[in-house]
């Protein structure tokens, strides 16, 4: 006979990120787990910024403006503490000052910012912060979310902050016209040498035929990068009288058509264009994709302008490039080093026109960028959609209210689980079988399998596992959990029929939880909107997944249910729910009893001493 009795803990994890496959929002909720679980499936107000080439006013909404009680904050049980790093729009701070304890700490070192973070529930930053490993160590776990007030991400680790179970948001669309505004000014103002020009006549020259610029009207432009910004970049030069080609090996043809650009492919676009603007983030893919070799491909004579990013260019290449002409300007408001060192010959050369990176400042922009974050970041702190995590699976709204009964279930049940292994830690392998009448692609089952994930490996840990890091967390602990759909004759108005969590290779220290097969197996469904477990090993049984869980193997004998109802009951235990399962008359059973507290070590002992008790296992749920 054995009894388990592994320790939970009442914490609340942030645990479920889903996104609309067509609202293109994404949703955040918060899990309790070991009282009920809510869920809180509410849609985002996010507002679209840039519509039909509109930049539309941002405001925040009455509910993100309205102040907080604490049981919207979940686990934080109190206002969050929300540290701002770099500079940001007022009416966004508003917004967070509306529900937390806001810290504006501006120009921190990385130490400064790495003793800080320890105490806050989210971090807001810009480009000019590095939010590195080192700053998720120091955290502490505490760290909930980053929002990145913008678009480009390659400031935040974000291997790092996936690891560490932390969501990274980021304000993806209200800077988009700003920095494509910025784009087209950089294009004219070098086209036209203006800030050469100026300068020149502000140390009292008149140069005019040193300054003889170029047209922009009928030239290939080439749009490297035609997403949000290069797209209305495209949008805007074409409207400037150019001939516009884009490369971008993921945008579609048909948005492109619509603009009236012509997709090439990446030699196409640089060898053909007389100017060059860049609009691609910076990843592992573009980093210096503009080198040596690529600017000896490029038409002599090409402008180029970048505001995307520095590292998109190998910053020494483009020197030589521009001192042997075949670059004959650029205009850069990005740069690999911000700020660049004063003796830069970049940006000292004579053909380069620089801005400090100004893309994304306009106020227009940083009201909306500031409130596009605010809403994300506590969206994501309260359990609300977050329309742009970008380190998180996206499962549409609608298939996290259907599945939020079942994903309960599946905590339940691998919590159930692992506490059925001897030695918990030793599990490698686990196989998640979700039967239901769906076929495969009308399931998501990503949330179903990080829950499972969640309950397998908090309970013999002190990991705290979520959406972000379940995968990675298992991967790390060397557990392989494989997924099997079998498609059942039941309705298929309900996602899922039944959740089957079977554990191969480990010994159970309750032996009739191993099925026929040689694994531990458990089965559970929702019932009435509860998580139910009804299969243990080869026994049926039908038991509420809620408080604790005695299960005994006895002989299928009377008075069994009564003998132990009764040493339960001396002991004040409240027995909630009570199901026998058997394999056949006067053979043997299971018994399965919710109770409400947990028995005390004599009560255990006088269930175990039942002679009619083969096994007994306590377990937490
Ligand atoms: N200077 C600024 O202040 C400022 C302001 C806003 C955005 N940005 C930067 O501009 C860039 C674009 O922003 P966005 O909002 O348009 O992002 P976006 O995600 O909408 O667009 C980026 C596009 O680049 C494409 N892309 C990816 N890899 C590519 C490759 N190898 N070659 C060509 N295209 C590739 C993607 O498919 C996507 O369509 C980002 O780097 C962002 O950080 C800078
Ligand atoms: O990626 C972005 O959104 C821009 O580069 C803007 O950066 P900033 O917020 O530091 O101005």
């Amino acid at each position: 006979m054995a009894s388990s009795r592994a320790c939970t803990k009442p914490i609340i994890f942030l645990s479920a990120f889903t996104k609309s496959k067509f609202s293109h929002q994404y949703h955040v909720s918060f899990i309790n787990t070991t009282s009920h679980i809510p869920i809180y499936p509410k849609l985002s107000q996010q507002r679209s910024l840039v519509v039909n080439n509109v930049l539309k006013t941002v405001e925040p909404t009455e509910s993100s403006l309205r102040s907080s009680n604490s049981e919207e904050f979940g686990s934080l049980g109190e206002k969050p503490t929300i540290l701002v790093s770099e500079r940001l729009g007022e009416a966004g701070l508003q917004v967070l000052r509306g529900v937390g304890h806001v810290e504006c700490a501006y120009e921190l070192s990385q130490e400064e910012l790495c003793t800080k973070i320890s105490c806050c529930d989210a971090l807001i930053v810009r480009s000019g912060t590095k939010v590195t490993r080192e700053v998720f160590e120091a955290a502490k776990g505490r760290l909930k979310v980053v929002g990145r007030a913008g678009v480009g991400i390659d400031n935040v680790d974000l291997q790092a902050a996936t690891e560490f179970g932390c969501l990274v948001v980021n304000a993806p669309t209200a800077n988009t016209i700003a920095a494509a505004e910025h784009g087209i000014a950089l294009l004219a103002a070098m086209a036209r040498n203006v800030a050469q020009a100026d300068a020149s006549t502000k140390a009292g020259k008149w140069q005019r035929s040193k300054y003889v610029g170029v047209s922009m009207v009928g030239k290939t432009l080439a749009v490297m990068g035609f997403g949000k910004v290069g797209s209305e970049v495209a949008r805007r030069a074409k409207g400037l009288g150019m001939h516009v080609i884009a490369h971008d090996p993921y945008a579609p043809a048909d948005r492109a058509r619509a603009i009236g650009v012509d997709l090439v492919s990446f030699d196409q676009a640089i060898t053909t264009a007389d100017f060059i603007s860049l609009h691609m983030p910076l990843t592992p893919t573009t980093n210096k994709i503009f080198n040596d070799n690529t600017f000896a491909k490029m038409k002599k004579g090409v402008r180029i302008v970048n505001v995307a990013r520095g590292g998109v260019i190998d910053e020494d290449a483009l020197v030589r490039a521009l001192d042997s002409g075949i670059v004959a300007q650029a205009a850069l408001d990005v740069f690999t080093e911000e700020p660049p060192s004063k003796d830069s010959k970049l940006v000292q050369h004579e053909n380069v026109t620089v801005t400090p990176h100004l893309g994304a400042s306009t106020k227009e922009a940083q009201e909306g960028v500031a409130i596009e974050i605010a809403e994300a970041v506590l969206g994501a702190l309260k359990g609300e959609l977050s329309a742009t995590a970008v380190n998180a699976p996206m499962v549409a709204p609608e298939v996290l209210s259907e599945l939020a009964p079942y994903v309960v279930l599946a905590e339940k049940l691998g919590r159930l689980a692992v506490q059925l292994v001897c030695g918990g830690s030793g599990i490698k392998s686990v196989k998640v079988v979700y039967r239901s009448a769906r076929g495969p692609d009308d399931l998501d089952t990503r949330l179903l399998r990080a829950m499972v994930t969640k309950g397998l490996i908090e309970p013999i840990s002190n990991t705290i596992v979520n959406l972000v890091n379940a995968d990675f967390i298992a991967k790390q602990k060397g557990l392989r959990i494989s997924e099997e759909r079998v498609v059942v004759d039941s309705s298929p108005e309900l996602p899922v029929d039944s959740i089957q969590v079977q554990i191969s290779s480990v010994d159970s220290k309750f032996a009739s939880a191993v099925s026929e097969s040689g694994q531990i197996s458990i089965d559970g469904r929702v019932k009435f909107g509860e998580p139910h477990l009804t299969c243990v090993g080869s026994f049926d049984v039908d038991v509420s997944l809620e408080g604790n869980l005695i299960l005994c193997r006895q002989v299928d004998q009377p008075g069994m249910i009564g003998r132990v109802g009764n040493i339960l009951g001396e002991q004040n235990v409240n027995v909630s729910f009570m199901s026998v399962g058997r394999t056949s008359r006067r053979n043997k059973a299971i018994m399965a009893i919710g109770v409400d507290e947990e028995p005390n070590k004599e009560a255990l002992d006088n269930i175990g001493a039942v002679s009619a008790i083969e096994e007994f296992v306590f377990l937490k749920l």
